[in-house]
């Protein structure tokens, strides 16, 4: 399915952001491991995050719900999948459930879409493997599908830190429920925030981690089940925020917290220097704009999941714009600076890749683009629409993070077509 934008008016209205995507699968997986029952409430109910709900069940943990999940946890007894287990094009619930299968007897196979089967693996397999767990690429091309042996019984290990943050977070989810891990990470330490978020839900869940000279200590502990409510997206905000940002007017979004440890909530520093205004509050931030846009320079070695969002709002400003710090979007869905330059490209933007981000003069016309099935690329093409009339080819794909993101935009004013059900 194809989705089209028409030129649209100024924005205007109250707008919900959906539930964190990244939060989502942490509690769930967290409220698997953990003694007790636990309520999650207002989860995100996506591909992505029903992945991880699957991945769950498959070892045996009992989830029920649609609008609010109640897990019934396994305090780390961990049944063998029966099954080569499918987790669609998640990379979060790949690298997670990796450690998580080391807890598990016997042998686990993780796989995933063409895309997620792109998802480098081997610094995780390699730092488990001195905890006790054997893993491997089946391809031993370091890409999955993986293939886990439990044995996680702990120790010390070491990461490098400069691929992904996503290895971090899933060694340390796994870490109370063996004898122990000090993990020491290598390199640069990109990505950080989403460690922060791993290490709030382990806490929300009665586990401390401790960390000095860049090792992460976590000792032998039990996850206790509680309610956990599901704080707003960032991620997905930043296509509403930014869509304000473009089309001008004014739109008040819900659901996002002004001490959030997300990252991504940098989009409201980078819309506000580009010459958006941005009012926040506890629970909410009001954005308002002429549409009128400056170019910037960002640096998203914290934020990689913005960069369509930036290089879209960049070829919508005046001016340049310089994107860097940001090498690691090359391992997502695609690698997101080839193909939001080759889109953008289409469209006739000048734009110049680096290794680390990307150059781009404002000036951008419409057209036909691909999502290359990367759903932040289909949202944040969106944006271009709104000032020039766009249609995005595979444009379905933001079900994956996002799935009523076309209500949630058309509810604001955007002319955005509804997919036919
Ligand atoms: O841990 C997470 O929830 C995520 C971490 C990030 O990946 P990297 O740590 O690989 O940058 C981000 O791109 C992804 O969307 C979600
Ligand atoms: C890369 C992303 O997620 P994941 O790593 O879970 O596939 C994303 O949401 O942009």
């Amino acid at each position: 399915m194809e989705l089209k934008v028409d030129v649209s008016p100024e924005l205007s209205g109250t707008v919900k952001a959906p539930p964190s995507k990244s939060y989502t699968h942490r509690a769930v997986i967290v409220a698997a491991l953990a003694d007790g029952i636990s309520e999650i409430r207002d989860p995100l109910v996506a591909e992505d995050t029903l992945s991880s709900v699957e991945a769950c069940r498959a070892f045996g943990v009992d989830i029920e719900g649609n609008e609010k999940w109640s897990v019934t946890g396994s305090g780390g007894e961990l049944e063998t999948p029966d099954d080569v287990v499918y987790l669609g094009n998640s990379g979060t619930t790949l690298r997670i459930m990796t450690s998580v299968a080391g807890l598990a007897e016997n042998y686990t196979v993780l796989t995933g879409d063409e895309s997620l089967r792109t998802r480098p693996m081997q610094p995780l397999l390699d730092a488990l493997k001195p905890l006790g767990v054997e893993a491997v690429s089946s391809r031993m091309n370091g890409l999955p599908p993986v293939i886990i042996k439990g044995g996680f019984r702990g120790g010390e290990t070491s990461i490098e830190g400069s691929l992904s943050s996503q290895f971090i977070s899933s060694i340390l989810i796994a870490a109370p429920l063996s004898e122990g891990v000090d993990l020491k990470v290598e390199g640069e330490f990109i990505s950080r925030p989403y460690v922060d978020m791993t290490l709030d839900v382990m806490e929300k869940f009665s586990v401390p981690v401790e960390y000095s000279d860049g090792v992460f200590s976590v000792e032998p502990s039990r996850y206790r089940g509680r309610t956990y409510t599901v704080e707003g997206d960032y991620s997905s905000a930043s296509y509403l925020a930014g869509a304000v940002a473009v089309a001008g007017g004014e739109v008040r979004i819900e659901n996002l917290f002004r001490d959030s440890r997300q990252g991504d909530r940098i989009i409201l520093d980078i819309i506000s220097e580009m010459g958006a205004d941005v009012v926040v509050g506890d629970n909410h931030v009001v954005v308002s704009s002429t549409g009128e846009l400056s170019g910037v320079q960002a640096d998203l070695h914290d934020a990689p999941d913005l960069l369509p969002t930036v290089a879209v709002l960049g070829a919508l400003a005046d001016g340049r714009t310089e994107i860097r710090g940001v090498e690691h979007a090359r391992y997502k869905e695609t690698d997101r600076i080839r193909t939001c330059a080759t889109e953008l490209g289409k469209l006739g933007v000048d734009v110049k890749e680096l290794r680390d981000g990307m150059v781009i003069e404002g000036g951008v016309r419409g057209g036909v683009v691909s999502s290359h099935g990367d759903h932040r690329l289909a949202m944040a093409f969106t944006l271009i629409g709104l000032r020039e009339g766009i249609t995005i080819m595979d444009g379905e794909v933001f079900s994956v993070s996002f799935p009523d993101f076309p209500e949630r935009m058309r509810s604001i004013g955007c002319r955005i077509n509804l997919p036919q059900h």
